[in-house]
C-alpha cells in the first residue's frame, strides 16, 4: 500500500539526517496521500539509521492505524490537524534544529533581513502564541496544530511554509515530504542568517517590501522563472 508515498517519506526522513537538522531522534516527516486520504509517517523513537520502509505508519485523517506495527510519531496529531485544515499540502516536517529552535524558545518570529528568507518566505516566519494550560494538559499535539492554524490564517501555506511553535520548534510542510524537508532546511538557515545578522546589527530593519515582491514573486508568483522547490 501507498509504496511510492512510503519511498518518499522514508527518503524524507533520512535527509534530516543529511542535512543536519536532527539530534537523536527529534524530528519526524509525514506525507499525504490525497487520494486515498491517508498519511504515511515515522514512527516514534526509531532511530535515522535503522529507520526502514516496513516500520512506517499508516493512518487515515481521524488517527486510525491502517498499517504498521509501531507507534506513530507523537507529533501525528498536528500534522492530521495541518492536512486537514490545508489542502495545498501533502508533506510535513518537525524537527528541533538548533537555529529555528533558539527563536521558537524565544518566542519570536523571525524578520525578513534579507533575499535568502524572500525567496522562500513571504513575509516574517511566525511565532505561534504560548498555549494556555488547559490546552497542554488537554490534547497537546493537537492543540499544537490549532496554535499553527491559528496563527497562518486566511494566508496560503505555500507561501509561509514553516512556522515557529512557541517554546518547541519548527513545523515545515510543502507540495511534497521532499519539498517539505527542503523548506525546513531554508528555515534554519535563515534562523541561522538572521540571528548573526541581529549580532552585527542590531538595528537592521525588515527587508522594502518592493525587494519582498521581487524575490518572492519571481519564484512563486503567476509568472515564475523557476519551479517551486527553488
Ligand atoms: O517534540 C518532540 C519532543 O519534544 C518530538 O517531536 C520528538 O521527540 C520526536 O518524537 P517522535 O519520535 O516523532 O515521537
Amino acid at each position: 500500500m501507498l509504496g511510492q508515498l512510503k519511498a518518499e517519506v522514508l527518503q524524507a526522513n533520512k535527509d534530516l539526517v543529511k542535512y543536519g537538522l536532527v539530534t537523536f531522534t527529534w524530528g519526524n516527516v509525514s506525507g499525504f496521500d490525497r487520494n486515498s486520504g491517508l498519511i504515511v509517517i515515522k514512527p516514534s523513537g526509531v532511530p535515522y539509521e535503522t529507520l526502514n520502509i516496513k516500520d512506517l505508519v499508516v493512518l487515515d485523517l481521524d488517527g486510525n492505524i491502517v498499517e504498521g506495527n509501531l507507534k506513530p510519531s507523537s507529533d501525528t496529531p498536528t500534522h492530521l490537524e495541518l492536512y486537514k485544515r490545508f489542502p495545498q499540502i501533502s508533506g510535513i516536517v518537525h524537527t528541533h534544529s538548533e537555529w529555528a529552535t533558539s527563536w521558537a524558545q524565544a518566542g519570536k518570529s523571525i524578520p525578513v533581513l534579507g533575499t535568502t528568507h524572500a525567496d522562500y518566505f513571504y513575509g516574517d516566519i511566525p511565532c505561534t502564541r504560548k498555549m494556555t494550560t488547559f490546552e497542554i494538559e488537554q490534547s497537546y499535539e493537537k492543540e499544537t496544530g490549532t496554535v499553527i492554524i491559528e496563527e497562518i490564517g486566511d494566508r496560503d501555506p505555500l507561501k509561509i511554509p514553516g512556522i515557529l511553535v512557541n517554546s518547541h520548534g519548527p513545523f515545515a510542510w510543502g507540495k511534497s515530504p521532499e519539498n517539505a524537508v527542503h523548506n525546513a532546511v531554508v528555515l534554519e538557515e535563515v534562523a541561522k542568517m538572521a540571528l548573526r545578522t541581529y549580532s552585527l546589527n542590531p538595528n537592521i530593519k525588515n527587508i522594502e517590501r518592493s525587494l519582498l515582491d521581487k524575490h518572492f514573486l519571481r519564484k512563486h508568483g503567476e509568472a515564475a522563472y523557476y519551479g517551486q522547490n527553488q
